[in-house]
This record gives structure tokens, sequence and C-alpha cells, in this order.
């Protein structure tokens, strides 16, 4: 894929992402939730966007299942095309931070490079890394979906824990135990929150 048109030049608009942070009363950031399939990835995102918003806190959370319905509906889960998916999912939730908004995305993103290429493209202080470690046997436990006991059936390839890699971060800014009660997550959650200045309440 080419990088970008010499041709087209960055423009600076006037209103800058500080402006735009004033006015929501909080940074914006990105919580990139990464985890295997069945860690809770939904679930934690889904409680703490409900937390930040009854605080006042302007979100938005981007799910895997759903994105996979419209902007990435066109990919599969090769390697190549889970890289896709974590490219353009990047961009939006930079795009979304670059609005102002505390952006919550909940995607297995197996990859330590596409992980880092999001880092380095939100920015360190705005990525905020959270690695929802739930061991496979519990993920293969809840099996919400059924998916497992088909990838484990053959009737589903290139599973992630079964027949593909899942690279475990090694330095995420938080490391939740996927085991503990929902509501003791997304109390760790807020505290670095707010030990990170993103928001103030
Ligand atoms: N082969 C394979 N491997 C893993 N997951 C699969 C697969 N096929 C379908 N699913 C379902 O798709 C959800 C994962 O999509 P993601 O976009 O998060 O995946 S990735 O980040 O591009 O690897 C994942 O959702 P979660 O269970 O919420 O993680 C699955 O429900
Ligand atoms: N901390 C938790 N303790 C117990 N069960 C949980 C916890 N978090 C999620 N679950 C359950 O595990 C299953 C998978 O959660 P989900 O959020 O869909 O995972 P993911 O998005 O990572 O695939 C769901 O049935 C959910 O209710």
């Amino acid at each position: 894929m080419a990088e970008h048109d010499e041709n087209v030049v960055w423009h600076a608009h006037p209103v800058t992402v500080e402006q735009r942070e004033k006015l929501h009363q909080h940074r914006g950031a990105v919580l990139w939730f990464t985890g295997l399939s069945g860690s809770g990835k939904s679930t934690v995102a889904g409680a703490l966007e409900e937390a930040l918003h009854q605080l006042g806190v302007s979100t938005y959370l981007l799910d895997g299942d759903n994105v996979r319905h419209g902007l990435c509906s066109d990919l599969g889960f090769s390697d190549a095309d889970r890289k896709e998916n974590i490219r353009r999912v990047g961009e939006v939730a930079n795009l979304m931070a670059d609005a102002g908004l505390v952006v919550l995305s909940a995607f297995i993103s197996p990859h330590r490079v596409e992980r880092q290429m999001v880092r380095d493209r939100v920015g360190e202080g705005r990525f905020i890394e959270v690695f929802v470690d739930t061991p496979l046997s519990i993920c293969e436990a809840r099996d919400p979906k059924g998916l497992y006991k088909k990838a484990r059936a053959g009737e589903l390839r290139n599973f992630t824990g079964i027949d593909s890699v899942y690279e475990a971060p090694e330095r995420p800014e938080i490391h939740l135990d996927g085991e503990q009660l929902v509501t003791n997550l997304i109390a760790q959650l807020l505290d670095l929150l707010r030990r990170d200045v993103i928001i103030k309440t």
C-alpha cells in the first residue's frame, strides 16, 4: 500500500486538540484492550465506558465484533487481514482521540508489532495498552459464542490461541487479571486514568 502521495500536503487547522480537550474538560486518549477471545475485553470496556459516561466523559467504544460488520467487513482472520483490521481501527481511534474523546477499543490484536504501530501513531501518554489476561482454559470454558468448540472440532481455522498466535503484551500500561470481578477491574482502570491525568473527575 502507498504510504502517501507527495502532492498531498498536511493542513494545520485553526482549532487545536488542546482547545477541543479544554471543551471536553478531559484529555483525548486511546484505551487499547487486548486479549484472547472470551477474555472479557468487550465486557470490561463496556462497563468502563458506562462508568466514564456517568462521570461526564465523552467516550466511544470500538469493538471488533461490530467494526467487522462495517468498516472492516471485507477482512477475515489471516495475519494480513488482522494487520489491516488493526491499522484501520488504529487510525480511527487516533482521529477520535484527536477529537478529544476517550476511545475504548476491544480487539484481540494478537501481534505485538501491530499494537506497537498503533502506539506509535497515537503517541506515548495518549495510548494506554490494557492487557485483559485470562487463561486460555478459562476463555475456552466461557466460550459464549461456541467458537472455541468449533475451532477444536476443526470447523473454524486460524482461531486465536488454538491454531493462530496470541503474543501477550510485555509492558502494558495496565495488566488486568481477567478472572477478577468486573467492578474491581473498573476501579483499577479509573485509578489509572486519574493518575495519568486523562480525567479529573
Ligand atoms: N479465527 C478467529 N480468531 C479469532 N476470533 C475470531 C475468529 N473468527 C471469528 N472470530 C470472532 O471475531 C472476533 C475477533 O475480531 P478482532 O477484530 O478483535 O480480531 S483481530 O484483532 O483482528 O485479531 C472475536 O471476538 P471476541 O470473542 O470478542 O474477541 C470472535 O468472536
Ligand atoms: N471478569 C469477568 N469475570 C467473569 N466472567 C466474565 C468476566 N469478564 C467477562 N466475562 C464473561 O466472559 C465472556 C466473554 O466476555 P467478552 O467480554 O465477550 O470477551 P471478549 O470481548 O474478550 O471476547 C462473557 O460471557 C462475559 O460475560
